[in-house]
């Protein structure tokens, strides 16, 4: 598979005083054209902020400190305005946690699904709206036509979502990042919503970036995962490892974590403590203080990066151990 998104070393950060608080350190990581990457962790470990820099949508003071946001050739990082709302839409999607962040309360539904497509050629009036109803029916609204022509607050949760999708999808882009997409709704519509992305990513062929904090939502979507803690990914690997052979400590808490019998659903309460404050990271790794595994070497530095031999890698200096492979079938 072709790489369409490459994270190349990127660091996020905000100003205090006359220094630079990091709320993301160094994050790398490639997304291949069609495939589910998940991107996983506690609140606060800096998943919204990287998904969020990818399309420069970071909010607040927060800016982008150093490196790389690759796609189509053009570094994200750098690009000018006007370059990245072609971007936007055409290339890529977004879909928020929570849907109302991305509908406008005094438009209809339909107008700003069908808006998407303003910088999308020259398309007529008529084609327009005959996009827009297919996007709705391709986000399983139903009533297409009656829904097109309600506000926001006329829809229930799940379908407010349904549109948001809609609206993400309209210019066809080839990744869509989706971050906490179900975690406002009721846990059955959250079933429909990720079975929806899981469907529309396969049908329409795009690459999906999913943040989650549930690892239940990442075993049923996602073909690779990156663990986040601390404004770094500490663990990367096909999905199928990560729950077999978890190696970073805080990749093993995360998993047990997960209520036995239940693996979907569920908020992650991994372990005794809190992440450390962004302002206050130790100088050696950040897990250390809440990690059963630590040592004193732990402590003076912040490990490296080790890569695994069937793909992705670890960051930590005494890994739970590997086990064999297990065979596949
Ligand atoms: N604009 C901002 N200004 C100041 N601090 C910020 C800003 N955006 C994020 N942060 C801080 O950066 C850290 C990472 O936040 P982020 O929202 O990316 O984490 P997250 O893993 O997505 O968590 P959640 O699941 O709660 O959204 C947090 O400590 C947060 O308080």
């Amino acid at each position: 598979m072709v790489d369409l998104l490459t994270v190349d070393h990127l660091g996020i950060g905000i100003p205090r005083g006359s220094n630079t608080v990091a709320l993301v350190e160094d994050v790398s990581f490639t997304v291949r054209a069609g495939e589910s990457y998940g991107i996983v962790g506690e609140s606060g470990c800096g998943k919204s902020t990287t998904i969020r820099a990818i399309i420069r949508l970071l909010t607040g003071k927060a800016r982008i400190t150093r490196g790389a946001v690759r796609f189509d050739g053009v570094d994200l990082a750098q690009a000018k305005e006007s370059a990245l709302q072609s971007i936007r839409g055409a290339g890529i999607g977004m879909v928020f946690q929570d849907p109302l962040t991305a509908l406008n309360p005094v438009l209809t539904v339909g107008r700003q699904i069908a808006e998407g497509l303003r910088y999308h050629g020259q398309l007529s009036a008529a084609d327009r709206h005959a996009r827009m109803l297919e996007a709705m029916r391709l986000v399983g609204l139903p009533d297409p036509a009656r829904i097109a022509a309600s506000y926001p607050h006329e829809l229930s949760g799940g379908q407010r979502q349904r549109a948001a999708i809609a609206i993400a999808l309209i210019a066809s882009p080839r990744l869509l990042l989706a971050d906490e997409p179900t975690t406002a709704l009721d846990v059955t519509i959250q079933a429909q919503i990720l079975r929806l992305l899981s469907d529309l990513r396969s049908r329409l062929g795009m690459a999906l970036v999913l943040v989650t904090h549930d690892l239940g939502v990442v075993a049923q979507t996602c073909d690779r995962v990156a663990v986040m803690y601390s404004g770094r990914i500490v663990e990367e690997a096909p999905i199928r490892r990560i729950f077999e052979n978890p190696r970073h400590p805080y990749t093993v808490a995360l998993l047990n974590s997960i209520p036995r019998g239940s693996r979907a659903g569920h908020p992650l309460h991994p372990i005794a403590g809190m992440p450390p404050d962004p302002a206050h990271r130790p100088s050696g790794c950040s897990f250390a203080a809440r990690c059963p595994n630590r040592q004193t070497d732990c402590e003076a530095v912040a490990p490296g990066w080790t890569p695994d031999a069937g793909g992705g890698g670890f960051a930590c200096f005494h890994p739970a151990r590997a086990h064999a492979e297990v065979p596949h079938g």
